[in-house]
């Protein structure tokens, strides 16, 4: 009565062609669609007075994925009444005879078409499936329980498991006390822990109908390894077993972990071996000592054992005072004489003048340009021996055991919290950082990338103490300032590497690198590698490619052309000890920084090399990536 009304009321435009169809659908409508079909009915005379929100409450009934939704929702509705029942429980086998039939008669096409499709496997999978559907066969088939039970026994656990290929997942030990089994941990993702039967703490009574008591770890462990198939365990359940509650947590490994050569570590065999740099997901951080973690990189399905990061710092501590008393002889000497004296020794002809001109040479090198000109700061010969002279004198302090890292251990976190990183296109790039040792061709391949593309790839203009020659500007080949405003810099923590070089202070800001992207460009920086940490902040958010010789015999090869700068020469050819050394060093930084590396690149083809740098950096500024979770979650404070 009232939708008549409303009708005559208003004039309105009647309900629209799409709302016809909709009303002729097959079979009479019933339930939803019906309603939903009169509501819209009433509703579209109410389009035209333009109440508000009414017209979008309109179109969102009307919308055809609603009304789809609808659709199916009736037929459900209409399938759960009817109640379906299976016509048969065994139509396995009857297509099973229905091939023996097929076989008899005449060999047509079509015969042959549908015995193929009888015996196909998927076909015979899907009947097997729906025969024990229709069987309602769901529960594994247990062991009947013995007859007689003794009155005064524990409340036990008959667990079957069927054992695969895949370790079961669990480890033993031995009650000191009582010598009884237990078991001491369930380890994440294995068949154990997925079954959900068996927790850390349930006392073992028999494997396979054999009593377990007074047996080793190692014997029980001999029964579980000869049983095939379905192991039956007879266990007294823990009284209240663990629940894992944490969420997991991802990391990256800065230290190598070899769990069979750890003597401390439980059961070796389900320890997890990780290399520095690897990202591991913990699962598990229950037991103090030792968690429970995967590679990301390899998600098998059980996870290892690795050392928690309270063992790890006390071990840390333990290695620190183990070591003799160290004076600090090494610094006796300062680096800077000794590097002097090795070049005096080499150059003795070498005066000012000579050096002048010979930055006056590289200076051409620095104008390129396909059609326009531009400037290529950051390449200057100074900058880049400076950069050296910094490393080499670190490396060597780390040597003497005085430097911040050595051999296993690296002071600080053994493991950082990351978490998944992907740049949002109005964000500014990310800094690519190109470490590699001296020589290798990271100054190349900076070079190459940039004048391939200078309005996407630019470099950052250092700073220098140094007053500027007659040719260059302020801003271009440096920012000439005095020493004070250089030393404020470092103090104030606004220096991502500096040096000194011949009496003047080199170095790159953190303002220079932010200067280049906020043009929207990608900075590309070349950092020795003790200057990684510092430039890892949430404000650059640094991406660190170690660029990496080949083998020697490849490096002959390539590099019959090489040259390298050094304090006495502008281009000298590399020699085979050069090369020697430089694979020498590259090893040093890799054992030592490689725990920073986001992607290592081979360079031997400077080409491929090139090809793997654009394709490397693509990644890092379109792609998801792990960064340690600060930077992520100072950027949701800010
Ligand atoms: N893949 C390559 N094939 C052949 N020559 C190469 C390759 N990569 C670099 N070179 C050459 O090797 C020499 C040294 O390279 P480059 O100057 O880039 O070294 P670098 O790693 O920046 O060293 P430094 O720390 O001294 O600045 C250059 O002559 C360069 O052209």
């Amino acid at each position: 009565g009232e939708v008549r009304m409303i009708q005559s009321d208003t004039g309105a435009d009647p309900p629209d062609k799409e709302d016809k169809k909709f009303s002729t659908v097959d079979n009479p409508e019933n339930g939803l669609s019906r309603i939903l079909r009169l509501l819209l009915q009433e509703l579209s005379l109410f389009y035209s007075r333009d109440l508000s929100g009414l017209c979008l409450l309109y179109d969102l009934l009307h919308s055809p994925w609603l009304q789809a939704l609808l659709k199916v929702y009736d037929r459900l509705q209409q399938f759960r009444e009817k109640k379906p029942a299976p016509t048969t429980h065994c139509a396995q086998q009857l297509s099973r005879e229905v091939v023996e039939l097929l076989r008899e008669s005449s060999n047509s096409l079509e015969i042959q078409e549908l015995r193929q499709i009888l015996q196909a496997p998927h076909y015979e999978a899907l009947l097997r499936a729906h025969d024990t559907v229709a069987q309602k066969d769901f529960e594994p088939l247990l062991p009947p329980l013995p007859d007689s039970l003794p009155e005064n026994e524990e409340a036990t656990r008959i667990v079957c498991l069927v054992k695969n290929q895949q370790p079961l997942g669990a480890t033993i030990k031995r009650h000191e006390m009582t010598g009884d089994i237990l078991v001491a941990r369930v380890i994440h993702g294995g068949l154990v822990e997925r079954s959900g039967l068996l927790y850390a703490g349930d006392k073992l009574v028999e494997v396979n109908g054999v009593s377990v008591e007074g047996l080793q770890p190692e014997q029980v462990i001999h029964i579980l390894a000869m049983s095939r198939g379905t192991i039956m365990f007879k266990v007294v359940p823990v009284s209240d077993p663990p629940v894992n509650n944490q969420k997991t947590v991802h990391v990256r490994a800065m230290i190598d972990f070899w769990p069979q050569e750890d003597p401390a570590i439980p059961c070796a065999d389900a320890g997890l071996p990780f290399q520095r740099g690897d990202i591991l997901q913990i699962v598990d951080q229950n037991d103090a000592l030792w968690w429970q973690a995967r590679k990301v990189s390899d998600p098998v399905t059980c996870a290892g054992l690795i050392p928690s990061n309270h063992l790890l710092k006390r071990k840390q501590r333990e290695f620190w005072w183990s070591r003799p008393y160290q004076p600090h002889t090494c610094l006796k000497i300062s680096m800077e004489e000794d590097d002097y004296m090795k070049i005096d020794e080499k150059c003795v002809e070498a005066d000012e003048e000579t050096f002048e001109s010979e930055e006056l040479s590289e200076d051409k090198e620095e104008f390129v340009g396909y059609g326009q000109k531009f400037f290529l700061a950051g390449f200057r010969r100074s900058l880049r021996l400076c950069r050296r002279k910094s490393h080499l004198s670190q490396l060597r302090a780390t040597l003497c055991g005085t430097g911040t890292g050595g051999g296993c251990w690296t002071v600080g976190a053994p493991y950082e919290e990351v978490a998944r990183y992907q740049r949002h296109p109005a964000d500014r790039h990310r800094l690519v950082v190109l470490v590699g040792p001296s020589g290798v061709g990271v100054n190349e391949l900076r070079r190459q990338l940039i004048e391939c593309n200078p309005s996407r790839f630019q470099s950052a203009v250092p700073h220098t103490t140094r007053s500027p020659k007659s040719y260059e500007m302020n801003g271009r080949e440096y920012h000439y300032v005095s020493k004070e405003t250089f030393e404020s810099l470092i103090y104030s923590h606004r220096m991502l590497e500096c040096g000194e070089y011949r009496g003047h202070l080199y170095g790159t800001s953190v303002d220079a690198v932010c200067t280049v992207l906020d043009e929207g460009k990608i900075c590309v920086l070349d950092l020795e590698p003790q200057d990684i940490q510092v430039a890892r902040t949430s404000e650059l958010k640094p991406y660190v490619i170690f660029i990496k010789p080949s083998n020697m015999s490849c490096m002959k090869q390539s590099r019959k052309n090489a040259k390298i700068i050094t304090d006495y020469f502008v281009d000298m050819k590399l020699q085979d000890e050069d090369l020697q050394e430089m694979e020498e060093l590259a090893q040093k930084i890799e054992t030592q920084f490689g725990q920073f590396f986001d992607h290592v690149i081979v360079n031997d083809n400077l080409q491929d090399a090139c090809a793997q740098l654009l394709s490397a950096i693509q990644q890092a500024q379109e792609e998801p990536q792990w960064v340690p979770a600060t930077w992520i979650s100072s950027d949701t404070e800010a």
